[in-house]
């Protein structure tokens, strides 16, 4: 199910304005990769180019080719809705739907698809991503209530869970852990961790010691100035980032020394 992610000779601009310029890089399946980088570099930016988020912006657009399993994200055939199913998205703010139900948020997605289902079905799917997003034992008993009852940490499981409802074959995660608290923040790392086994995972940090900890390839993102685009600087495997990176400017990063 999980996919990997050919990304190549890839600008990605609003307007006349490029944000992103020149990305080449290979987002391997079942793993999870940290996108890092100074405020503005670009990050979500590429990070919402992969599933065609970043054209429902008017006038957005790329240049260059995205690849998932072979197939071209981009090509004319291609439907951006159905992408949008098959690579799910997690945001910074946890947004259920505040006024529909746990139950009913889990399974918005698959309803939106269209996909008619037995509510037989429906009520084990439900189960099964709210286990797979560690927050069954928490609402089991509760499902008909509101989403916005529930603590942050649970709101943002309850989104991965209809994130994962959708069955997608890759997740890309924005900040997904910036408005927890660290307990909150620990659950969805270790969520991560079990994820990976089945989904290829694409997390958007500004924690380095997150990145660190969950990832096993990082890409550093910078930018020369304002109004420059910015460039994947280098992507390495995780432990050579923050232990003997290639670029200075990626060492200058993560020790502090700007951004
Ligand atoms: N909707 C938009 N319209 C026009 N420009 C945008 C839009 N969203 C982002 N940008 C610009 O694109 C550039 C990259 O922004 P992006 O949000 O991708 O950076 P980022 O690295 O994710 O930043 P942060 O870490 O602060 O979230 C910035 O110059 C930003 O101002």
């Amino acid at each position: 199910m999980a996919k990997r992610i050919d990304v190549s000779d890839l600008d990605i601009f609003y307007g006349n304005f490029k944000a992103v310029e020149g990305v080449n890089v290979s987002i391997e399946p079942r793993s999870v990769t940290a996108l890092i980088g100074p405020s503005g570099c670009g990050k979500s930016t590429f990070l919402r180019s992969l599933n065609r988020m970043h054209e429902v912006i008017p006038g957005a657009r790329v240049e260059g080719k995205v690849v998932i399993d072979g197939q071209d994200l981009y090509g004319s055939d291609v439907d951006p809705v159905d992408v949008r199913r098959q690579i799910g998205m997690v945001f910074q703010r946890p947004n259920p739907f505040p006024t529909m139900s746990i139950y009913d948020n889990v399974v918005a997605g698959v309803r939106l698809n269209a996909r008619k289902m037995k509510k037989s079905d429906l009520d084990d799917l439900v189960e099964s991503s709210l286990k797979g997003a560690n927050l069954w034992n928490e609402v089991k008993d509760r499902l008909d209530r509101p989403g916005s009852g529930l603590s942050g940490g649970q709101q943002q499981r309850l989104c991965i869970a209809r994130a994962i409802a959708v069955q997608p074959e890759v997740l890309l995660m924005d900040e997904p852990c910036s408005a927890l608290d660290p307990i909150s923040t620990l659950a969805i790392e270790d969520l991560m961790t079990e994820l990976k086994d089945r989904f290829t995972i694409v997390i958007v940090t500004h924690n380095m010691q997150q990145a660190a900890r969950v990832s096993e390839q990082t890409g550093f993102f910078n930018l020369n100035g304002v109004g420059q685009p910015g460039r994947l600087i280098e992507f390495n495997p995780t432990e050579k980032i923050f232990s003997n990176p290639d670029q200075k400017a990626t060492e200058d990063y993560i020790s502090g020394r700007f951004g």
